[in-house]
């Protein structure tokens, strides 16, 4: 999602606009906070903890109740690690990853970092039917405090177990389709669509934000759909 630019960068071209503040999630998608334009085009660039410069960044958060495995997902993407074993539960908001906390008691934090994300990715665990019940709680939440053209995608879980299952994938892909949001499902243990999750909401961003006026849109739904078929990872 972020173009990488040489050290001697200066930012972008276009007209530039302090940025708060920036953190790099990993892999190319940076998080900060951003003006609610869309785009953040730093006074400098971000620069990266490998040293990468990037001119674009997106704020992109994880929600969903607390316990179905936004911070294993993100730790997963960005260190390729598990956190398997005790469950260490977010308090408030996580700054380096832009990572929120489920707990109800935090929830009047995290709707303040609504207002600026540029795409949100709804986790519910599949093991746990209380949280997929809740994602039409968190959907009206997200339309209340969140940019109107925020990216949304629904993701389920902890798909590697089966014997606990008692949210089945037809189920998520029914409840996505009813509010228009693309879905996948997910495994922060194996590493099922993790990558493919983070990279699709960043290939939606850059579209949107490079994309010239009589090009089609981007269908997000579609490229996760035939990233899966390819990989033949998913689909049973
Ligand atoms: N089997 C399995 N367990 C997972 C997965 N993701 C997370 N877990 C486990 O679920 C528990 C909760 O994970 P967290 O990532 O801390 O949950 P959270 O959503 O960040 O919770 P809060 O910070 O309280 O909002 C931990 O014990 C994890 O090991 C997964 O994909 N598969
Ligand atoms: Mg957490």
């Amino acid at each position: 999602m972020s173009r990488k630019k040489t050290a001697k960068g200066k930012g972008s071209s276009k007209s530039p606009k302090a940025s708060p503040s920036s953190g790099r999630t990993g892999k190319g998608l940076t998080a900060a906070a951003a003006p609610s334009s869309g785009l953040v085009y730093p006074s400098r660039p971000s620069i990266s903890n490998s040293g990468e410069f990037y001119d674009i960044a997106f704020k992109v958060m994880l929600v969903g109740d607390s316990g179905v495995g936004k911070t294993c997902l993100l730790v997963r993407f960005k260190d390729g690690a598990f956190l398997a074993g005790s469950f260490i539960s977010t308090v408030g908001i996580d700054f380096r990853i832009w990572d929120t906390a489920g707990q109800e008691r935090f929830r009047s934090v995290t709707h303040a970092y609504y207002r600026d994300a540029h795409a949100l990715l709804l986790l519910y665990d599949v093991t746990n039917k209380a949280s997929f019940d809740n994602i039409r709680a968190w959907l009206t939440e997200i339309h209340e405090y969140a940019q109107q053209d925020v990216v949304v995608m629904l993701l389920g879980n902890k798909a590697d177990v089966t014997h606990d299952r008692v949210v089945k994938r037809e189920e998520g892909e029914k409840l996505a389709k009813e509010f228009g949001v693309p879905f996948m499902e997910t495994s922060a243990k194996s590493g099922l669509n993790v990558e493919l999750a983070f990279t699709a909401v960043a290939r939606e961003l850059k579209h949107r934000t490079m994309k010239e006026p009589d090009e089609p849109k981007f269908q997000l739904q579609e490229y996760v759909d035939k990233e899966m078929r390819t990989a033949g990872c998913c689909r049973s």
